[in-house]
């Protein structure tokens, strides 16, 4: 799978510190959560895999180094969802979709895909938006096509960067569980960075926990990672653990460290 070996980054600028020092992470087969407080360096570590940073280290997945990478390769291989979505565009929601296919398409677009865009569309519910303008689309709509964008793409392994945000509740379930399903009958990885610990322990196999100084905090199983000292020290909250019919974590958050009485709840 995805494996970073001493990797580093600073962003250029007087006076930034590095975001990574020696960073090693492992991650597994199948559906990968990055956790980790604002400004951990969850965006920064998804570009860097992307190939959109000079890191310093090495980058493998499946035995291929992805650092050494030629970019037509690493687009075949990998796509990547970023944070930030551009907003207006003069193109159809069918259109973006197919944008998705653009390194491999020709002037003349084959029926195969077509049909893989509409195909993509229907499995995120927005089929019926196909034909509407995308600049006149909902923040939640507008997420969804993005991420139809991304899928339609096909690749063996999928970068997500807070896939759910500005999605309702419904979208954010129905989103998780279809990338369970891209994952397994398709063979292909995901990482995606997620702020909902709930979500990410319903859904992930694997959690990646960062410190909010880029270092790796904890690494592993929804239930060996996600605990009350896991939340006090990486998310400075304190919290409850139940756990669900299933044995997943659930987490009911209580208050910062920094709240010392119920009154400062309000
Ligand atoms: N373009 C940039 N130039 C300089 N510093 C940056 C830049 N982008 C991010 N940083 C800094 O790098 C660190 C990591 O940022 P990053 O966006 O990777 O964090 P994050 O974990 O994704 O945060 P969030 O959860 O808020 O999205 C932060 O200290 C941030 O201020």
């Amino acid at each position: 799978m995805l494996s970073l070996h001493e990797l580093s980054f600073v962003y250029q600028g007087k006076g930034q510190r590095p975001v990574f020092t020696g960073l090693n992470v492992t991650f597994r087969r199948g559906i990968n959560v990055l956790l980790g407080p604002n400004g951990a360096g969850k965006t920064t570590l998804m570009q860097a895999i992307f190939g959109l940073l000079p890191y310093k280290g090495r980058i493998v997945y499946n035995g291929e180094n992805v650092t050494a990478m030629q970019p037509e390769r690493r687009l075949e291989l990998m796509s990547y969802l970023p944070q930030m979505d551009i907003e207006t565009s003069m193109l159809t929601v069918f259109e973006m979709v197919l944008l998705g296919r653009l390194p491999g398409l020709q002037y003349r677009v084959p029926q195969e895909e077509v049909d893989l865009v509409l195909t993509t569309l229907q499995a995120l519910n927005i089929e019926p938006l196909a034909h509407r303008n995308f600049s006149e689309l909902s923040g939640g709509q507008k997420k969804l096509v993005f991420i139809a964008q991304t899928l339609v793409r096909q690749p063996q392994l999928i970068l997500l960067d807070e896939p759910v945000n500005s999605l309702d509740l419904q979208k954010q379930l129905e989103l998780c569980r279809l990338l369970c399903q891209i994952s397994h009958q398709q063979q292909v990885d995901i990482l995606m960075v997620l702020h909902d610990i709930n979500l990410a322990a319903r859904y992930g196999e694997h959690l990646v926990v960062l410190n909010n100084d880029g270092s790796l905090y904890a690494a592993g199983t929804p239930n060996q990672v996600v605990n009350e000292e896991m939340l006090r020290e990486v998310y400075g909250v304190v919290a409850r653990i139940n756990r669900d019919e299933s044995g997943v974590p659930v987490v009911s958050p209580i208050r910062s460290v920094h709240a010392t009485s119920r009154a400062d709840l309000h």
